[in-house]
């Protein structure tokens, strides 16, 4: 990041507008020190003097030097134009964070208030605060602080909802941190930079604001001074002794053009931009796992959001113990949204519903048992569970050395110090084949491969002992050799720690290869349900048969065009009445257009084919 800032630096308008910065703060520091006196001295034979070699800019009507004041004043003006910036930042953050850290309804509560706040015109708010904390040099920084603080908090607000999309956030969620050391350690880091960048072009604004409090008499109070005050004061004799009102007036220019400059030159140096749903249930009872196996159990789970659109509807699976089950359906099928409300990662407006979902026999919906508490879910799913993003990049919090962020999890759930935390660290690095593993969890994230990457996140939810590992699209962004390497790397835990895994890929082909049973998803639904080993000759809907010879290998005719399943997945809010995938199945009937079918004997179709050997798709990797 210093590389960054350095390089902004070395820019021509970077350059220009840090050294027009750097002159203008010094000038600030060191004119009161330099140039008091000379500012301060009355000389009543020379009142109201125009432009002479004695006084460059004239006197004002003490015979005071006009020139110095207007050096001498830039430390009062800046000062207090620093104050009220800094005033409106740690008002706006405070604000704009408390949505992360209050939960659903606090939240709202946070985001109305910013959102009535920012309706109001700045100088209203400015004048109606300075009205309330009184005239004077105190109560006009009070007021340009919470007057600026509304469209802080709007930028926070913002930047926090960027930054709590990413995969890292949902990890940290997962392993069970809490809200404020959330937004402490992983969020507040991730958006300083354009936190503080616009900052300091806010300050060129303030600086302004403040000399127009000051110019109508609610700022500095006589006998103290600032550029706006010395404006107010000179103006009425603007056309006689001009340069007395320009001088403060160019002085605010130039300083708030300084800050301004700077901002813009560091924002556009960085390629910083000057500028989602909880959890809600139907409440069933608790219901007990009815297999002691059973890992997870979902029963019926819905997910929708406002439209209405329900892009899953009804999925019901249980896995076991030591089980590897994949999820696998084209892009849009429904698979993540599935992970995401089992890891309860679903945010408002978005709305999970299921008869059952228990993780370990215990309930994740709903009313919590007795003796059972919200941390103690919290603490189960920290320790237990373990999810394993798509992207390896931004699974990772960019900020932190990776050892650091293994650790994190351990020190919250199983109380470690943080040595030990770092030592077990180091030890799960070593168990998913990280090599130097001591070295490496000294290191940031971007210094690790995008593979050593997806280890390390999968050595991340080894911190505990987890029981059921959710890795969605685990391999997609990584070469042939490397997802080879992830994914032998889950079977060696599951065979090694009997951890149960759900792989979620839309590639057939990669969840053949490692997994026990797989479940095929269409338009939100499980279609179909079969052992991995029975694809080949076992798959009886024409969804799954379409998706298996769609599947290149090597005795595939070069010359013939790959297949591919017909048409396009259905839109989620547009669904049809009956099969979903009517519409593209070469199979369908009226009944299929008409009746919606359900999942009987592991598939859900009105006319499921008997099996059969697909030529172009082989399981025999296993
Ligand atoms: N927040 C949301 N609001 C509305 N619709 C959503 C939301 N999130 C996802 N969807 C829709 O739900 C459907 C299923 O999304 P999901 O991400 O689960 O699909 P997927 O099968 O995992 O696809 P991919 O492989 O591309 O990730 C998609 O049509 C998507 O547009």
């Amino acid at each position: 990041m210093r590389t960054r800032w350095i390089a902004v630096l070395r820019t021509p308008v970077g350059a220009g507008a840090g050294l027009l910065l750097l002159g203008v703060l010094l000038l600030a520091v060191f004119a009161p020190v330099l140039w008091s006196h000379q500012a301060n001295a009355i000389d009543t034979d020379h009142l109201l003097q125009g432009s002479s070699a004695q006084h460059w800019l004239g006197t004002d009507n003490l015979g005071r030097d006009i020139f110095y004041r207007v050096l001498v004043a830039s430390r009062t003006s800046i000062l207090l134009a620093l104050l009220a910036t800094a005033i409106a930042v740690v008002t706006g953050l405070a604000l704009g964070s408390a949505p992360a850290i209050l939960g659903k309804r606090g939240g709202r509560a946070a985001i109305a208030v910013v959102n009535i706040a920012v309706a109001f015109p700045g100088l209203l708010l400015a004048l109606f605060f300075a009205v309330v904390f009184g005239v004077g040099a105190k109560g006009a920084v009070l007021a340009i602080g919470f007057a600026g603080a509304p469209s802080f908090a709007r930028l926070t607000q913002t930047l926090v909802a960027g930054v709590a999309e990413r995969d890292f956030i949902a990890a940290a969620r997962i392993a069970g941190v809490g809200r404020f050391r959330m937004l402490v350690r992983h969020i507040l880091p991730n958006i300083a930079e354009p936190l503080v960048v616009n900052a300091t072009i806010g300050a060129g604004g303030t600086l302004l604001a403040f000399a127009g409090l000051s110019f109508i008499g609610l700022g500095v109070q006589p006998p103290a001074y600032d550029w706006g005050r010395m404006l107010g004061e000179s103006l009425s004799g603007i056309y006689v002794h001009p340069a007395a009102a320009l001088a403060p007036g160019v002085a605010v220019v130039i300083a708030g053009l300084a800050f301004n400059l700077f901002g813009e030159a560091v924002a556009k140096g960085l390629g910083v931009q000057v500028p989602r749903a909880r959890w809600t249930s139907r409440t069933p009872e608790a219901v007990p796992a009815r297999d002691s196996d059973a890992v997870l159990v979902v029963e019926d789970l819905q997910v929708s959001f406002p439209g209405p659109v329900t892009p899953v509807r009804g999925v019901s699976f249980t896995i076991r113990k030591g089980e590897i089950v994949g999820l696998v359906g084209e892009s849009g099928s429904g698979k993540s949204l599935t992970a995401l409300a089992v890891a309860q990662l679903i945010e408002p407006p978005g709305q999970v519903t299921a008869a059952e979902l228990s993780f370990l026999g215990a309930p994740l919906l709903g009313r919590l048992p007795v003796r059972s508490t919200a941390a103690t879910r919290r603490r189960l799913l920290g320790t237990s569970f373990a999810m394993v993003f798509q992207d390896p990049m931004t699974s990772f919090n960019p900020t932190k050395r990776i050892g650091v962020q293994l650790a994190e999890g351990a020190r919250e759930h199983q109380g470690l110090s943080r040595r030990a935390a770092m030592n077990r660290a180091i030890d799960r690095l070593r168990a998913v084949r990280v090599p130097a593993a001591e070295r490496r969890a000294h290191q940031y994230p971007h210094e690790f491969s995008g593979g050593m990457r997806q280890r390390a996140m999968i050595g991340m939810g080894l911190m505990g002992t987890p029981a059921l590992i959710v890795a969605d699209e685990p391999t997609t962004a990584l070469d042939v050799t490397v997802q080879r390497q992830v994914l032998r790397l889950l079977e060696t835990i599951r065979s090694e720690d009997d951890v149960a895994v759900l792989l979620i890929s839309h590639d057939i082909s990669v969840v053949a290869e490692i997994c026990d049973r797989v479940l095929v998803m269409y338009a939100g639904r499980v279609v179909e349900d079969l052992p991995a080993t029975e694809l080949a000759t076992g798959a009886r809907h024409p969804y799954t048969r379409a998706l298996l010879a769609a599947v290149p290998d090597l005795d595939t005719a070069l010359d013939e065009p790959l297949a591919v399943i017909p048409g396009r997945p259905v839109d989620p809010a547009r669904l049809p009445d009956g099969c979903a995938f009517a519409a593209r199945c070469s199979f369908a009937s009226d009944r299929c257009r008409t009746e919606d079918p359900v999942l009987v004997d592991q598939v859900a179709c009105w006319h499921p084919q008997a099996q059969a050997e697909y030529s172009s798709f082989r399981t025999g990797q296993r």
